[in-house]
């Protein structure tokens, strides 16, 4: 699903009413019936609520729903603000309410309601056309709401937050639920603006598709059908051998089960045959806890310090449980020499990157790393906040011709022509110790099977954040560990084999 900006959202919603028999009174009312059907299944009649409207068509969507919501019997409170100039669609919907309900003008500081506990707040002040940071009374009720114990809802987007870009002024509305129009924003996938954004579902309000189509935007954000729709069927006739062949080159004295991880999340997301290099420390543990896997053994008692020979592996991933001393620079080193191997990157090993940056360099074109925020700041240095972070993901990826897989909520892949998407899967429970190895494992198993690396990386993600999600949904979120998550691959391709595998 694409990302537009705010400017790209105006002009879909000015293409829509030109080019749909549909007239802007009647888009809005559609947008606020939408709004109003996922409102009473959440929500009981039985709470006050109250509904702030801006002098926009925001505000309008929040006059429509009050209307909507008194004529299925909940009790409404609707706020307004004096303006020299409202939307028109405001207007026309400021009648339609003024029929049914008292609307209450906020002119001063002193109108600004006392919320009654418990209440529900309708933020309908500002949607996507926010042009600069919120000041006067606006600010005033913002600040008050967000000071009162009610339960708090944004129209398309909070009251402050722009669509897609930083807002450094403190003055935005606390949200606990964003239900957006049509498309996701910018914004929404940021941690810094997780308390004015909520929980965020989106409405299909029928916004033009082939407009949408049309735009160009660097910015995805993957969901279900997309992700299922590149996973390869297998041939009835394939082997091992078409599933293709990983070398794991992971694990140090003490650090033997990030390997494991690795290892055992590539088999389950379909690699052909893993082969690990262990130091001499790891065989044992290595072959008891996968006997599935074939091994080479370094000469070191407890770290890897040389290159196997990786002719015959059409993959190759490093750097779980990395020992970060001179030696492993010197091993990426010669690893970065082969040209023509798929290659992911964790953790060590972008320590290692990050004290020996020369070597960004000689990366190999296309290969990906998988920081996370840490690791990333390590690499690229900090940045002021997360859409600078964002930007400066990007530039590392065009620099480094790399794909950059920051890690967290909404995980981000960067690849090198400058596109980035976001990802839909995840949960909380999987910010625990080993997960990022399972993932490295993943996308591992995925550019062995031939899936590009960019598509590997966005695949993988996806794939991970899903088997995170079936693990949560069996144990809870708190109680997950590394090994659930490898188990939730299993769920994700039952699910295509039930639901999206042509050949069954
Ligand atoms: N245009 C359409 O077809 C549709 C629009 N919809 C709604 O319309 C919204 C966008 O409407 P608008 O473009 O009218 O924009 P908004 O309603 O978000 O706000 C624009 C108004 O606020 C003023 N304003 C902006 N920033 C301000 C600030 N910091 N302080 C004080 N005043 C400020 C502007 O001058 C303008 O009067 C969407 O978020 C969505 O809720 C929906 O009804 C769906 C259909
Ligand atoms: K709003």
């Amino acid at each position: 699903m694409k990302i537009l900006s705010a400017d790209q959202i105006r002009a879909l919603d000015a293409y829509t009413i030109k080019n749909e028999p549909i007239t802007s009174i009647d888009l809005m009312e559609r947008a606020s019936v939408t709004f109003v059907n996922w409102f009473i299944k959440r929500f009981k009649p039985h709470r006050e609520v109250y509904i702030f409207c801006g002098p926009g068509n925001n505000g309008g969507d929040g006059l429509a729903v009050g209307r909507l919501l008194t004529h299925v019997q909940y009790s409404v409170k609707v706020f307004i603000f004096s303006s020299d100039r409202y939307s028109k669609d405001f207007d026309i919907n400021l009648k339609r309410l003024e029929k049914l309900v008292t609307i209450t003008k906020i002119n001063s500081k002193e109108d600004i309601p006392i919320l009654s506990i418990g209440g529900i707040v309708i933020d309908a002040i500002f949607g996507s056309g926010l042009s600069r940071p919120v000041g006067g009374l606006y600010a005033d009720i913002i600040k008050s709401i967000n000071d009162s114990k009610v339960t708090r809802v944004a129209i398309d987007i909070a009251s402050g937050l722009f669509c897609d870009a930083n807002n450094e002024d403190p003055v935005k509305l606390k949200v606990d639920y964003t239900f957006t129009f049509q498309l996701p924003k910018l914004s929404f996938l940021f941690p810094q603006n997780e308390d004015y954004t909520g929980c965020w579902v989106i409405g299909d309000i029928g916004l033009n598709k082939s407009f949408i189509e049309s735009q160009s935007s660097a910015f995805t954000y993957v969901e279900e059908e997309e992700a299922f729709s590149v996973v390869k069927p297998r041939s009835k006739f394939s082997h091992k051998g078409d599933y293709g062949k990983v070398l794991i080159m992971a694990g140090s004295y003490g650090m033997m089960g990030a390997a494991v991880l690795s290892g055992k999340s590539c088999y389950r997301a379909g690699a052909g045959l893993v082969k690990f290099h262990s130091p001499r420390c790891g065989v044992q543990i290595l072959q008891s806890s996968l006997p599935e896997a074939i091994l080479s053994v370094d000469p070191e008692e407890n770290f890897i310090s040389s290159l196997p020979d990786i002719s015959g592996f059409n993959t190759v991933a490093a750097g779980p449980g990395w020992y970060e001393g001179a030696e492993s620079a010197f091993l990426l080193q010669q690893i970065f020499e082969n040209k023509n191997i798929n290659l992911v990157l964790d953790a060590g090993a972008l320590n290692v990157l990050s004290k020996n940056k020369e070597l960004l360099n000689a990366l190999p074109q296309n290969t990906i790393l998988t920081p996370h925020p840490g690791e990333f700041k390590r690499l690229a240095g900090e940045f002021s906040n997360d859409y600078s972070r964002l930007e400066g993901l990007r530039k590392f990826s065009q620099r480094y011709k790399c794909i950059m897989v920051l890690k967290g909520a909404n995980t981000m892949v960067a690849l090198p022509d400058g596109n980035v998407s976001f990802n839909s899967t995840g949960n909380p429970g999987m910010a625990t110790a080993g997960s990022g190895d399972v993932l490295t494992g993943i996308i591992a198993a995925l550019l062995a099977q031939g899936y590009s690396p960019a598509m590997a990386s966005k695949l993988g993600v996806y794939l991970h954040g899903y088997a995170g999600d079936r693990a949560a949904s069996k144990s809870g979120t708190a109680s997950i560990i590394a090994e659930d998550i490898i188990d939730g691959v299993k769920d994700f391709y039952l699910e295509f084999d039930k639901k999206y595998s042509a050949s069954l």
